[in-house]
């Protein structure tokens, strides 16, 4: 074992652990590690290269490939001709490796930057062992280790038919026939992708529902739409996978009852969860302290803890350590750590307030904090007040002919405080944002609503009469 160090900072992982190294760290020495992504080794994490980006890189043609959906309700006739799978791949990974490989050769580049491509293994808080055999020591360590695609253990998971969202968007051509496993936010967005392209989808889920984590009424309402888009079976579990003789699957699935079912497709996505990479980092033989879950536990500044106690100086920060795997929650960890490597003496602490979500299926949706359920039992049903807009009664929604679309907005009428907003339909991923902004500021609803303009007639208008909507008191001196 070689001994290289101290360094002044140690990383692992470079997600978000890429952002930490900011300019003041020019004048010292930062070690990076990162395996890479297990299907590509490539550089930068799993937003950028099979997450966030690349996925949304699909829903666009994918949305557009729907297009004559919407325009045959609005008198237009249009067709959607063919998706041409292997040009939209290319064009989305040709950008997307271009940024991976810039961003490792940049870092490589840079005189106070060690970049340490291996798998390593904390020995200490403070240390890591890399696969080549090197003892790493650091002043500072960050933990940005990430989490990966959980896989069921049936037999024939292993088949090359089978993917995980780190290898489905590199395959070869669009399958005809998909089996998604999963009901939760990367099987919905990719039964949203494929079935707009063009595949024939098959969801399965072990509940009945999809969605199920979400607010019951917009879980309903995109379960029912899911429903009419593609083929979605409920109660299923994945029993094993066959290959058939045509290249394809055949896919056995128990039902709740016991009974045997089995899907054919060309492709199978498993997209059942995702686990903290604790166990890759070693954190536990560390001595870290882990959340049940397989997370490690970390204090209001992003200090792990060892026996409850926070070790200074060692941060973690995203997917391996925050409930929302979320990249904007991970970013903004970044930014406490960034700050608190910085300024030992002046520590921030973490915000998790209002922390939105997008779900880019086909409904898309939009969350932000308590569900109706969740806000009845924080303050009590007889408190709350409840509005949920339709698109389709403000102008731009006749404008839409939209059918679906809804703002739920949820506050407590004894004082205006906005608890929580759900939207399922177009752009309900921006419309929700004044809410978030709202919630963020302290604003009450009916602030939020008349304090500003709103323009006309703008889809946002949906956001504008749903807090409108809301039963709370009028402050003093309203905003008219
Ligand atoms: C298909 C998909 C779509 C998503 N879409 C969205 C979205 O639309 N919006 C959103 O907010 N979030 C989305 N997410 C979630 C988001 O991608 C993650 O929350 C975010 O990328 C987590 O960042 P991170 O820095 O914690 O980890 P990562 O970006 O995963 O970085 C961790 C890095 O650590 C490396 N690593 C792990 N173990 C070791 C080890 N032992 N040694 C060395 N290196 C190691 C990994 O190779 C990886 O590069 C999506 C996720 C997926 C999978
Ligand atoms: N737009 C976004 O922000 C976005 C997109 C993709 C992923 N993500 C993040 O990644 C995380 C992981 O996504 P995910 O969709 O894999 O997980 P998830 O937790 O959202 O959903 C998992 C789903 O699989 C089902 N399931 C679990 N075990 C099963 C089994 N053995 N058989 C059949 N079904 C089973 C669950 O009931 C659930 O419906 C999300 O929680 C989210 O934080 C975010």
């Amino acid at each position: 074992m070689n001994p290289v160090g101290p360094y002044d900072l140690a990383i692992i992982g470079s997600g978000s652990g890429n952002s930490l190294i900011t300019p003041y760290w020019d004048q010292k020495r930062v070690a990076l590690a990162d395996q890479g992504i297990p299907s590509t080794g490539a550089f930068g994490g799993t937003c950028l290269n099979v997450g966030c980006i690349p996925t949304k890189m699909y829903v666009r043609p994918a949305a557009l490939a729907r297009a004559p959906e919407e325009a045959a309700r609005l008198g237009v006739t249009m067709t959607t001709e063919h998706a041409d799978w292997p040009a939209i791949r290319d064009r989305i990974f040709s950008r997307i490796d271009a940024i991976s490989a810039g961003g490792r050769d940049y870092r490589d580049r840079l005189e106070n930057v060690d970049l340490i491509a291996e798998r390593v293994t904390l020995t200490s808080p403070r240390s890591f062992r890399t696969t080549s055999g090197n003892e790493v020591t650091a002043e500072q360590m960050v933990i940005a280790a990430g989490s990966r695609p959980v896989l069921p253990d049936v037999p024939g998971i292993e088949l090359p038919q089978v993917h995980t969202s780190d290898t489905i968007m590199r395959i070869d051509e669009l399958p005809r026939r998909i089996l998604i496993v999963g009901g939760g936010y990367i099987a919905c967005e990719f039964a949203g992708i494929f079935s707009g392209l063009g595949s024939e989808v098959t969801q399965i889920n072990r509940s009945v529902g999809l969605m199920n984590q979400l607010d019951q009424e917009i879980s309903e309402a995109y379960s029912a739409q899911a429903e009419a888009n593609w083929s979605v079976r409920y109660q299923r579990t994945l029993a094993g996978i066959v290959e058939d003789a045509h290249g394809g699957v055949t896919a056995q699935l128990v039902t709740s009852d016991g009974r045997a079912e089995e899907v054919q497709a060309d492709t199978v996505l498993i997209a059942i969860g995702r686990v903290p990479n604790s166990d890759s980092v070693g954190a536990a033989d560390a001595g870290l302290d882990l959340h049940p879950d397989g997370r490690i536990a970390v204090d209001e500044y992003l200090r792990v803890q060892i026996d409850g106690e926070p070790v200074e100086g060692v941060y973690a920060i995203g997917d391996i350590s925050s409930a929302p795997m979320l990249k904007h929650v991970a970013n903004h960890e970044a930014r406490v750590a960034a700050h608190n490597l910085e300024n030992p003496q002046h520590l921030r602490r973490v915000r998790h307030e209002a922390i939105p979500a997008a779900i880019f299926s086909h409904p898309e949706i939009a969350v932000v904090g308590l569900t109706e359920a969740q806000a009845a039992e924080q303050i009590g049903a007889e408190h709350l007040t409840v509005k949920t807009q339709r698109y389709g009664d403000t102008a731009y929604g006749w404008a839409m002919e939209d059918q679906t679309g809804i703002m739920k907005v949820i506050a407590d009428r004894r004082d205006g405080h906005i608890l929580g907003a759900h939207a399922i339909g177009y752009q309900s991923s921006n419309l929700i944002q004044p809410i978030v902004h709202a919630m963020s500021f302290g604003q009450d609803a009916y602030t939020a609503a008349r304090g500003q303009y709103w323009i006309h007639p703008a889809l946002m208008e949906v956001t504008e009469n749903a807090l409108l909507g809301l039963e709370v008191p009028i402050p003093a001196e309203p905003p008219l």
